[in-house]
């Protein structure tokens, strides 16, 4: 069952974080805090739940200022780092935070599916109301739209041990399907007030950010401060599992890309770790497709690939509306009016986050193209795999 409620004991956390926006606003977001013990916590759920609001309150305790706060109290980084080691997760808000754990039922007990954005709400948001809610539920969305797909994957690995083509072909049938409704539900969600501007200020890295160039300090866990990059949906383990799947390696002519995306991994969970790793040591599906020489089997293979390279350029398509054309337009904003507060004030963040600032378009745009390389072509197919 999907936790939305800790132990009593934790009341002081779930105050915080449900209130976050409101004390982020007012600028009340203080140190003051008691000491948690983590002992109360039961199972792997809790857990998570209690990784999602100690990461909330650090990026609002870090990020409310614009980044002058580079130390972060006692009493919020022991508990979190100890729950961070527990998950073997970093100790700053991640995608599977964010967007995996941070959702409830709107009406626990309605018959509604639990995937109908009518049904869904939030835990947890920054300053920005509907607008970061909207892009957690999108991408929430767009995650249980690839849950098929990923459990296709299993059933292709048996089948390439199996030689079982008619399985095999079934199998990739429901990837590519699952692909084209991950674009769907980002699609479907288009007219949601969906703006990533503040989340990606209060999402920000402490990682080779020129606002913190030592890191964060958690106070009682290190001596040094530490660096970590802020959350993303490069995050997310729903795509690596396809690249994988379909042989798809970002490397080639784009160190900096594979260099990214394999630094991503360290902020997935464990468990999607391991299951990227565990099918990248496996048989290769492509060398099967290949070896068998059956055109049904490469054209299925291929409308994968396909449903991949669509959803990178729609992907593209979202990266602009909702992060280059509002930052475009904050700057502007900015200039004319040299506004203060802790949002307008974090925007100088923007232009040093993930990949870097406009940066970001090429690095996606490469990412997409390395995909649309992957189509298998009949001449490919005629040449000896060994
Ligand atoms: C409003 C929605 C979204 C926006 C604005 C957005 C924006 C971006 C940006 C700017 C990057 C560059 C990396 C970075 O800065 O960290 C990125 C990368 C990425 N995003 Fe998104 N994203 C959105 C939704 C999603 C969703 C729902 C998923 C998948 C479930 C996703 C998957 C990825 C992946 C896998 C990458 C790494 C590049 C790649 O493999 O194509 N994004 N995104």
């Amino acid at each position: 069952k999907h936790s939305t409620e800790l132990p009593d004991y934790y009341a002081p956390w779930m105050k915080v974080a449900a209130t976050l926006p409101h004390l982020i606003e007012g600028h009340q977001l203080r140190r003051e805090m008691p000491l948690l013990s983590t002992r109360y916590l039961q199972g792997h759920r809790q857990l998570r739940l209690a990784h999602l609001a100690l990461g909330f309150i650090t990026m609002g305790y870090v990020w409310q200022g614009g980044g002058r706060q580079t130390i972060l109290p006692r009493a919020l980084a022991v508990p979190y780092c100890t729950i961070s080691e527990l998950l073997d997760l970093p100790p700053i808000l991640v995608y599977a935070d964010c967007v995996l754990a941070n959702w409830k039922k709107r009406d626990p007990r309605g018959n509604k599916p639990v995937h109908s954005a009518g049904n869904l709400d939030i835990l947890f948001s920054f300053p920005g109301g509907d607008s970061n809610k909207g892009f957690f539920l999108v991408s929430l969305l767009v995650e249980a739209a690839a849950a098929a797909g990923i459990k296709a994957i299993p059933v292709i690995v048996n089948a390439i041990l199996h030689h079982d083509r008619c399985s095999l072909e079934t199998a990739l049938q429901d990837v590519a399907l699952s692909i084209c409704q991950m674009r769907e539900a980002a699609h479907s969600e288009r007219d949601r007030p969906c703006s990533c501007f503040s989340l990606h200020v209060f999402g920000t890295s402490w990682k080779d950010n020129f606002l913190m160039p030592e890191g964060l300090v958690y106070e009682g866990v290190w001596d040094s401060p530490k660096q970590f990059s802020g959350g993303s949906a490069a995050q997310s383990s729903t795509l690596p599992c396809f690249d994988v799947l379909l042989g798809i390696q970002h490397s080639a002519a784009q160190g900096f890309s594979a260099e990214y995306l394999s630094c991503m991994r360290d902020y997935m969970p464990a468990a999607h770790r391991a299951f990227i790793q565990t099918l990248a040591s496996g048989p290769s599906l492509r060398q099967f497709v290949l070896a068998t020489g059956d055109a049904g089997l490469r054209a299925a293979f291929n409308r994968c690939v396909s449903a991949l390279v669509d959803l990178r350029s729609y992907h593209i398509q979202i990266a602009t509306k909702y992060i280059t054309i509002p930052a475009g337009r904050c700057r502007a904003e900015q200039q004319q009016h040299q506004l203060g507060g802790c949002v307008h004030e974090g925007t100088s963040v923007l232009s040093e986050r993930g990949t870097g600032g406009t940066g970001f378009m090429r690095f996606l745009k490469g990412v997409r193209d390395t995909t649309r390389k992957a189509q298998l072509t009949e001449q490919e197919a005629t040449v000896p795999t060994h």
